[in-house]
């Protein structure tokens, strides 16, 4: 039987008060027309060129990672490399049609994650988080199908170095060789944020661990985050559990219990979060009474009703039902929203 993930408060909250510790990413990825301006591993815009090469890319003349720091290189290559972004970078250069989407970091996102996953992951979950797999491709996503044709490739390319062809390798891939990349895809494409700096801008994607991942979205959400980018060295990992002031619950047919190991011990990809890479903290915006649901919002709330839910189904595959959608006549802000 499914069960769905929540958060809620484990104590009385007030209004403006952090209700995590800053978590650290499982998984980060620039956005791919930032990968020459940002470093790869803490996303600081690099040092005006020269500066010391850090990191040889692996085939020149194709996007790469580069980094502000050797410490940031040595922190992040040797996941670029053995993640096969090398491979996707130079698939995606020469045959562009592979993921015509443009934007390659949810796919690196994916390939990163996929590289440090244990070898046996359950599904319809991840590592604890919903992939999300057989709505999205039920609903004929090709972000999916082709996105996850395109990691496979780059990971075959890079099993295959340097004996490899890149039309003859696209030529074998076989309708469903591509199971696993298109699961971690779809947990990425369902759990993965945009991450900000300080100005809004915004600089690429990063996926938490179940902590943040599993608080689902309201338009009229209790909490909202922020993020901290850090450079390596990065103070001590905070246990998940440190100032987490929220407890998970599942909730099957209808019904929610509380999950009573805690997010830590369930998350096994605690011990394989980098360390480095933007940090999350969430934060009250509302009083929130304990055992109440905490949520954030997934969408841009100063859009009409008919956009946020139109922008949550081509992302989610969800129809929002939170009490300001589901609000009859609409609510004075909607009512104001929509005569614009
Ligand atoms: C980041 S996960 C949130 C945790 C998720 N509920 C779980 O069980 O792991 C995002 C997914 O949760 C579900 N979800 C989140 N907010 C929702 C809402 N307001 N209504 C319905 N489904 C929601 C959708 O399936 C969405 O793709």
């Amino acid at each position: 039987m499914e069960v769905e993930m929540e958060m809620r408060a484990g104590e009385e909250i007030e209004i403006g008060q952090d209700i995590t510790p800053p978590l650290p990413p499982l998984s980060s990825s620039l956005h791919h027309s930032l990968l020459s301006s940002h470093c790869s591993s803490c996303f600081s815009p690099l040092p005006p060129q020269p500066f010391p090469p850090l990191f040889t890319p692996t085939f020149p003349n194709t996007p790469s990672s580069y980094y502000c720091s050797s410490l940031c290189s040595s922190a992040d290559s040797p996941l670029h490399v053995s993640s096969a972004e090398p491979y996707l970078l130079l698939l995606l250069q020469s045959h562009p049609s592979a993921y015509p989407n443009g934007d390659s970091s949810d796919l690196r996102a994916a390939l990163r994650l996929l590289q440090s996953l244990p070898a046996t992951s359950p599904y319809p979950r991840v590592a604890g988080l919903l992939t999300n797999r057989h709505k999205l491709l039920h609903h004929h996503d090709h972000r999916v199908r082709d996105g996850a044709r395109a990691m496979f490739l780059a990971r075959k390319m890079r099993d295959e170095s340097p004996n490899f062809s890149i039309d003859a390798t696209i030529a074998n891939v076989a309708p469903h060789d591509a199971v696993l990349e298109e699961a971690v895809l779809s947990l990425v494409l369902t759990n993965a944020v945009e991450v900000q700096d300080k100005t809004g801008r915004t600089l690429g994607i990063s996926v938490y661990g179940p902590s943040f991942c599993w608080i689902n979205h309201s338009c009229s959400p209790n909490a909202c985050y922020r993020f901290s980018l850090m450079t390596p060295p990065t103070p001590p990992c905070w246990p998940e559990t440190a100032l987490l002031r929220i407890v998970p619950f599942g909730r099957s047919s209808g019904r929610a219990t509380q999950i009573e190991n805690g997010v830590c011990s369930n998350n096994v990809l605690a011990k394989e979060s980098r360390g480095y890479g933007p940090r999350v903290t969430v934060r009250s915006i509302k009083r929130i009474k304990k055992g109440e649901e905490v949520t954030v919002t997934y969408t841009d709330l100063l859009q009409p009703k008919a956009m946020r839910q139109s922008e949550l189904w081509s992302r989610y595959r969800f129809i929002c039902s939170c009490t300001r959608c589901s609000a009859s006549p609409l609510t004075y802000v909607d009512q104001a929203l929509e005569s614009n």
